[in-house]
């Protein structure tokens, strides 16, 4: 028996949320017998009534800020952290769901974290080094075809870290780097929780001579890891709610669907 509805918000504090929302629909019309719905999210209220959460792209600076301005920091990182709901960071997203991320603006800014991993921010350099690459994703429907991401000051995954509760002296020491504070997994969360970080894509060869005037060591190497996954908690490096393909949205609505009905069947 479906359940009757499930509601999938998305953070629309800035950036790129409206093309997320749009793909979501056309990706919910490939998964019959479910009543969705997806609401931009701006108060811990809108929050709470969310089965899982998208974080868009856009500037991850400012949202953390309009985030701690509005009262939602610490709603999401129970929502992401504690309870572990099924939560997809784009571009500026991941950074949000990294536990650390480097190059980041004097002052630092709040990251939400979740994801075991550590990123490098605007990691292909400027605006201008913006490039679009066709990526082989095995994960997703019709994979021979290659998926069109746009990178836009991207960020890379620079590594991953071992999954340890509480922020790791290492990570908070360098210089340029801030750390997600630690809140502990409570047991909803717990059986959601994949100790590991699987990495679903890395950026393809081919993609190297694309970015426009980036010098050779801005550029991302070949291989550099751009999708990655850690339980409930998934982050892409690009932009795939930018170019109309919506078959990242239905691979993860479907993972979303059986992570809330498996939740379902379990209290
Ligand atoms: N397109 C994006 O989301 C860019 C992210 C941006 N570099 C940041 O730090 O937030």
């Amino acid at each position: 028996m479906p359940r009757t509805r499930i509601t999938i918000g998305v953070l629309a504090l800035q950036g790129a949320f409206t093309e997320h929302i749009e793909l979501l629909h056309a990706a919910a019309a490939t998964i019959p017998d479910h009543d969705f719905s997806f609401p931009e999210v701006r108060t811990p209220a809108e929050l709470a009534r969310c089965d899982a959460l998208i974080l868009p792209g856009g500037e991850s600076t400012t949202m953390s800020l309009v985030a701690q301005r509005s009262g939602l920091l610490e709603p999401l990182r129970d929502f992401v952290k504690a309870a572990r709901k099924p939560t997809w960071g784009t571009c500026a997203g991941l950074i949000l769901l990294s536990e650390s991320a480097n190059r980041t603006k004097a002052g630092g800014q709040d990251l939400i974290g979740g994801l075991d991993v550590r990123v490098s921010r605007n990691h292909f350099g400027r605006q201008v080094d913006s490039f679009e690459a066709g990526l082989h994703l095995d994960f997703i429907a019709d994979p021979q075809r290659p998926f069109r991401s746009v990178f836009i000051r991207a960020p890379v995954v620079e590594r991953l870290l071992p999954h340890v509760e509480g922020v790791q002296a290492e990570e908070a020491s360098k210089e340029d780097t801030v750390v997600a504070p630690s809140v502990p997994v409570r047991e909803e969360g717990r059986k959601a929780l994949s100790d590991h970080v699987e990495v679903l894509a890395r950026l393809p060869r081919e993609a190297r001579a694309l970015g426009k005037s980036a010098t050779a060591g801005e550029l991302g190497e070949a291989g550099d890891i751009i999708a990655v996954r850690q339980g409930n908690v998934f982050g892409t490096s690009f932009h795939p709610e930018l170019t109309g393909d919506a078959r990242i949205h239905a691979w993860w609505l479907k993972g979303v669907v059986e992570a809330v009905e498996q939740r379902d069947r379990a209290s």
